[in-house]
């Protein structure tokens, strides 16, 4: 039997798509994305970051077990960890990590760290780990398909460390995990009258996915 990731994808199929085959991620695959859009997105990216740590965070809160706590502080932990991409690369244009942390938030990375947020301060971890799942299961998704691509690892694609920094082993085993944990807890306290409301969370969160990418494409504020 296929797990709750699935059934959520499966149920947000075309939000999905929408997700992982936008504009912008096909021009981080073939390298042709503009320099400008994807400074823009990489900025609100260590933002949102920012935000999405502090919402595993609430997990640690919010988790029924210790083991579960662990879970939730290890993918704090792991975010934490993929700035330091973003710094690397931001520091090459000389955006040092206090300009990024400075940088004024789009209205785009505050509607979707603000959605996760008040799903999990509303609802319990389920909510919670549904709301973040598109997040870290979509990118490992993106990466994997990106570095198959055939210009995904060409050292002349701009964005190839971008690529192998999400197809990476490190990123695909938190990724995994994530799926992991959600499948776990669904099995534990899904029940079908909550069901609909899981859905529209999951579809929701993709959705602010897919405006996240929009936003660096359009330079939006
Ligand atoms: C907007 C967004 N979604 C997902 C990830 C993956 O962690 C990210 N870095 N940024």
């Amino acid at each position: 039997m296929s797990g709750l990731f699935e059934r959520l994808k499966g149920d947000a199929a075309a939000a999905w798509s929408a997700y992982v085959e936008h504009d912008f991620v096909r021009g981080l695959g073939d390298g042709t994305l503009p320099e400008a859009a994807f400074r823009h997105y990489l900025v609100q990216d260590y933002l949102f970051l920012i935000e999405f740590a502090r919402a595993y965070a609430l997990g640690v809160s919010k988790a029924p077990t210790l083991a579960d706590m662990r879970k939730s502080a290890g993918a704090m932990t792991g975010i934490l960890g993929e700035m330091s991409l973003h710094i690397r690369l931001c520091a090459g244009w000389g955006i040092d990590a206090a300009a990024l942390e400075a940088a004024p938030p789009a209205r785009a990375m505050l509607a979707y760290t603000s959605f996760v947020l008040e799903a999990g301060r509303r609802g319990d971890y389920l909510d919670l780990i549904v709301a973040l799942s598109p997040c870290v299961v979509g990118y490992a998704e993106i990466g994997t398909r990106l570095a198959a691509r055939p210009h995904g690892r060409d050292p002349a694609n701009p964005y190839a460390p971008w690529i192998a920094e999400y197809a990476g082993e490190a990123y695909q085993a938190l990724a995994a995990e994530a799926r992991a944990e959600l499948d776990r807890i669904g099995a534990v306290y899904l029940t079908e009258a909550r069901y609909p409301r899981l859905a529209a969370l999951f579809a929701q969160a993709t959705r602010l996915e897919a405006d996240f990418w929009q936003m660096g494409l359009d330079q939006a504020d």
